[in-house]
Parts: C-alpha cells; structure tokens; sequence
C-alpha cells in the first residue's frame, strides 16, 4: 500500500469507530476480515495508527478545539500525523491528493488547519490535567477521589497499550514446561512478578495459533485477572459459583485450583457467552464446570441454593476503567450502562451472592475499574447491609491462596498500571459467620 492509501483506510476506520456500537477491537478485526486484500504488514500499520489515535483522543481533540476545527476521523487524523508524531506538514498535506486509493483533497478549513498545527507537539502547557492525561469528564471525579495525588501518574500508565500475559494451566502443564516451550519456538516471555501461573510476553506475537494455546495449556489472560481467581482460594472439593462468569476466564483458573475436585457453577445473564465459555472449558481439561444461564441477580436458582457455597465469585460488570489499556475506546464511548446503573446492580449483585455463601464460606467481589464508586464504597455498604460477614483482609488472604507476601498491606486488593503493570483491579473477600449455623442464618436472610 502508498502511505497516501494506508491513511485514507485508517481515516475509513476511524470513522467507522466512532459509528459502530460495539467496541473498537471487534470493528478492526471485521473491517480486515472484510479485506483480506490488505497485507499483515499494511493492516499492522493501519491497527497502530487507528489504536494510536484512539489513546490520544483528548489530545488531539483538544488541538482541534483550539483551532475550532470539527474533530471529523480526517482532522483527528491529520492532528495525529503533525502534533502527534510530528511529521512534516506540507508532507503530510500532500497525501490528500485526490490520486487512487489516497484521501481527497483537502478542503479550505483542513488546509488552514495544517498550517495552524505546523511546528506544534501533543502536549500544550495550557492543557487540563485530564485531558493530558486522556481522562473523560464523566469518570474524573471518581478516579480522583480514588487516586488522590497519585491521579496524573496512574492515569498516564492508563494510556499506553498493556503487555499480554499468559495463564498456565496447571491442569495441563507447569509454568516452567511452558515458558521453556515457548522460548524454543521464538516467543520470549518471562514469569509474572505476582501470579505463580502468569508468564508476560514481549511483543505481540499470534499466541492463538501456538500449540499450547490450541490444547488449552495456556490462556490469554491478565496478570490482575490470576490474581482475582487466587484470591477467591477454591480449593479441592469446595462448591463454588462463579455468579458473573462471562467467557469463563477467571471459572477456568479456578477449575485450575481445585485440581478438577468439587464444583463449579457459571452463571451469567448471556447464555451465548456461557455456551462459548464450555469449549474453552474442555480445551483447557477443567471437568468440573456447570453453566447456567439466570435471569438476574434475583433468579430463584440463588434462593433454592441458599448457604450451599463454600466459594462465590461476583467479578461483577463494571465501567472497566481499569482496562483502558486495552480498550482506549472505552473512555470515549459509553457502549453499556453507566455508573449510576452499575453501582446499584453491584450492590444488588452482592447481596443476592451473599445468599450463596455458607457459614465460615467466603464471597469474593471483583471489579476491573478503578473508580472507588464500584470498589471499596461497594464493600463498606454490603458490610453495614450484611453484619455477618467480616473482611478477610489481604495478610491474612494472600500467603494462604497466591502464596508469599501481598504487595500492599491493605485490606483489600488495588491492582493498578503504575504500581503492579497489570490492568486496574479490584478484589475484596469476606466471610461469612462461622458460628451462624446454616437454619438460623436462612431464617435471617429471607
Ligand atoms: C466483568 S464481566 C465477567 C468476566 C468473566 N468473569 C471473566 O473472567 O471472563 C461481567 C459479567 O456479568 C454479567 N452480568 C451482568 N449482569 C448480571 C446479572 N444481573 N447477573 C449475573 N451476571 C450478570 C455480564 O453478562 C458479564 O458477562
């Protein structure tokens, strides 16, 4: 492809980005399958360009307010090319040339804009903290009662693309099997600083079509993720529930746990993803996994099973600020429910969980944001809504389920970029009474 045609097709994607109501990963991935005709090398390019502006929205929005310019997928794109890498102006004006494949002209306000952005960088001293920092207005307030004077410093590690880590499953193999097996077919990874099972990649190579990833030896799957699923501590013949499994990631890794001994249950809202989640399970060798599809947190299903769960998982859906990483469309685009949605299905979600959870049993809540809306404020109303639980804090929970010293002395677990270069994570564990016996804590709960 000429330069010219690889920035019209990242102008065509970014245009269908932004139009597209789903996230911007499974648009790249359609807009290639549908053009098998574009190199690996050119669609390479094209993802970097469209995924480089996508981290650097506000930015470049901003210079094309100050300029009053229309933030259109073509000025975005021009903004990016001079202000953000810094390519020559004139030479970037002349890849709007009309000629086949490239984009169109250039029209007289995109024209006046190349001359104003001439010469200028990214950042601009009269830029607010959250826009250099590429934080959206609706999720300001919350990060920074979350983050204090640590705001700028973690919301910039937010910014850049996150490493792939690896899960191995211990059902198939060690993580020492795996990494040398690895190494000898040309990707280098090297253990995860936390995670006992997580090994980090350099680069991005196709782990999907290793051998290891097709016989479910190895997942794709984020340090703070593992971390999650220790955490919960399902152990050999524990009766779990995974509330909100989702594709099944953080089921499997406790399947893992629990040597395929005792049970499992996956429920989750969306059938599809269930059905999906079970061929995972059985590449990955965990024969210890029910699905079930419920209808809500208010499903009968949770109140037959009453105090039947040694272990119940709720990684409950969340507005995934801690996932930015990844998903730097995400802080654009609202593509589900918002917080004022989220934060009372979390509680309710917590509260029917708690339902599941024998006494001296435990219930993990998990998140991937970073807002304190879905974390600890969660935790502290279920526990003034739920006497009967105490917090298992993060000492006392650590060495006996990842093993080794937790790396804050908190009560509850933060991952985040800055501090652990893992997605932004939350989990706090609580336990259930032991002394309730089972008939007066039902009475109790009804
Ligand atoms: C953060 S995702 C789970 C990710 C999954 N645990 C994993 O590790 O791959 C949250 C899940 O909660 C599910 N969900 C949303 N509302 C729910 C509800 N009321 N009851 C149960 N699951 C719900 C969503 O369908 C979504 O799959």
């Amino acid at each position: 492809m000429t330069p010219g045609a690889r920035l019209q097709t990242t102008i065509e994607l970014l245009d269908l980005v932004g139009a597209e109501p789903r996230p911007a990963d499974a648009t790249v991935s359609q807009f290639f399958r549908n053009r098998r005709f574009i190199g690996a090398k050119d669609r390479a390019d094209i993802a970097q360009a469209v995924y480089r502006a996508l981290r650097r929205r506000a930015r470049l929005g901003w210079w094309l307010g100050r300029y009053e310019h229309p933030a259109t997928a073509r000025a975005v794109a021009i903004a990016d090319q001079i202000a953000g890498e810094g390519r020559d102006a004139d030479a970037v004006a002349g890849l709007f040339n009309g000629g086949k494949f490239a984009p169109m002209p250039l029209d007289d306000g995109e024209r006046k804009l190349v001359r104003q952005l001439a010469g200028h960088t990214l950042d601009h001293p009269d830029m607010p903290d959250a826009v250099r920092v590429e934080v959206p207005a609706w999720a300001e307030p919350s990060l920074r009662a979350t983050l204090g004077s640590r705001f700028a410093v973690e919301a910039a590690a937010l910014i850049p693309a996150a490493s792939i880590d690896l899960r191995v499953n211990a059902l198939k193999t060690t993580r020492e099997a795996a990494s040398k097996q690895l190494i000898a077919d040309g990707i280098q990874v090297s253990p995860t600083p936390l995670s006992p099972f997580g090994l980090r990649v350099v680069g991005r190579p196709s782990i999907m079509a290793h051998p290891l990833y097709r016989d479910g030896a190895i997942e794709i799957q984020d340090e703070g993720s593992q971390l999650v699923a220790l955490l919960v501590g399902a152990q050999p013949g524990h009766q779990v529930v995974d509330l909100c499994a989702g594709a099944g990631g953080k089921t499997l890794a406790m399947a893992a746990s629990m040597e395929n001994k005792g049970r499992v249950i996956a429920t989750d809202v969306l059938d599809g993803r269930l059905q999906r989640a079970k061929l995972r399970f059985r590449r990955a060798g965990a024969h210890n996994i029910e699905t079930r599809a419920i209808t809500g947190e208010t499903d009968p299903w949770i109140k037959r099973h009453k105090q039947r769960f040694d272990r119940v998982l709720v990684d409950a859906p969340c507005t995934g600020t801690g996932t930015w990483r990844r998903n730097p469309d995400m802080r654009w685009r609202q593509l589900g429910p918002g917080l004022e949605t989220l934060v009372p299905l979390q509680a309710r979600l917590l509260d029917s969980a708690a339902r599941l959870v024998k006494p001296g049993g435990r219930l993990a809540y998990a998140t991937c944001s970073m807002l304190i809306d879905e974390n600890a404020a969660q935790i502290e109303g279920f526990l003034a809504r739920n006497p009967g639980f105490r917090v298992v804090p993060l000492s006392e929970l650590w060495p006996a389920t990842v093993g080794g010293t937790p790396p804050r002395n908190e009560p509850y677990l933060s991952l985040t970029p800055a501090q652990d270069d893992t997605d932004g994570f939350f989990t706090a564990v609580v336990e259930r009474n032991p002394a309730v016996t089972v008939d007066e804590a039902a009475t109790s709960d009804d």
